[in-house]
């Protein structure tokens, strides 16, 4: 999907919410455990349920991996079963030396190889240039660099400063030398809401995931204040607070509610930040 399909997508959805399938088997009702493939089931029925509300999904890949080769054939199901109407994500924080690095690039980006055809992963950006090309070689897909995380720990290093500025601004600046606003996301945390405008400074037209409302307590209408462009520039995440918003019979219809709910307020931001 281009930098452009995802806008056009955002504006007829009204909505740039990212929903995350963190599938946990030891969370999903009780009903479903007797189905044949219970993750795939639980997610059939929650993108069944939201699709209409939102713009991408993001299965992170810990979920899957965690159940072995089952959970592995749950997520090549799912990835299957989105629409490519939707951004797609692979939440798995790769990266590695350069060769290692373009065999995760296949895993996720071609399904000749893995089964499994991603629009995009999540990558970790310090093992530097070398370790993030091998993504950048397959086209039409994206890589979103982490940049500033939701998590308390993201001070330990990515705030560091170093020759007056912090290692995550580093990491915005420098990566803008390896491709652009149509091949590079980067991630930054809902609960980081007060760098969203130095942020921005530094890369205005890029593409932001920003996981962290919800479950983490971040505050969609700060993010898009101060995190939205021209051309929305943001992809809001949330798991927990929308898969697992109920958990008996009704799951997947709490899980609509409480997406569209998400989606009135984008809405609302897109009318009045996106500019
Ligand atoms: O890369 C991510 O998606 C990510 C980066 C980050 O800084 N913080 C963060 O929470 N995430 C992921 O976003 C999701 C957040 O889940 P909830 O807190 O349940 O909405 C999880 O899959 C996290 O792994």
């Amino acid at each position: 999907m281009t930098y452009e399909e995802l806008f056009q997508q955002i504006s007829s959805k009204k909505s740039y919410l990212c929903v995350g399938l963190d599938t946990d088997i030891r969370k999903i009702p009780a009903h479903l455990l007797k189905t044949a493939d219970p993750v795939f089931e639980f997610n059939k029925q929650i993108i069944d349920a939201t699709v209409d509300h939102c713009v991408s999904y993001k299965p992170n890949v810990a979920f899957y991996e965690a159940q072995g080769a089952k959970g592995w054939e749950s997520l090549q199901k799912t990835i299957e079963y989105i629409p490519n109407t939707h951004f797609t994500i692979a939440d798995a924080k790769r990266g590695d030396i350069g060769n290692t690095s373009g065999l995760y690039a296949r895993t996720f980006f071609d399904p000749a190889s893995s089964g499994l055809d991603f629009d995009s992963v999540t990558v970790a950006p310090y093992m530097g240039s070398d370790s993030v090309k091998p993504f950048l070689e397959f086209e039409n897909k994206w890589v979103i660099l982490l940049a500033l995380t939701s998590n308390t720990g993201s001070s330990d290093f990515q705030r560091l400063n170093i020759e007056g500025s912090a290692l995550y601004e580093h990491v915005l600046r420098t990566s803008q030398t390896w491709a652009g606003a149509d091949r590079i996301m980067y991630v930054v945390g809902a609960t980081q809401a007060s760098e969203f405008q130095k942020i921005r400074s530094i890369i205005p037209d890029h593409f932001l995931l920003v996981p962290g409302v919800g479950a983490q307590g971040g505050n969609l209408e700060e993010v898009s204040r101060f995190g939205m462009n021209a051309h929305c520039g943001l992809l809001v995440n949330a798991s927990r607070s929308i898969i697992y918003a109920g958990n008996g019979l009704d799951f997947a219809e709490k899980a609509k509610a409480e997406a569209l709910l998400l989606q009135n307020e984008m809405e609302i931001y897109l009318d009045k930040y996106c500019k």
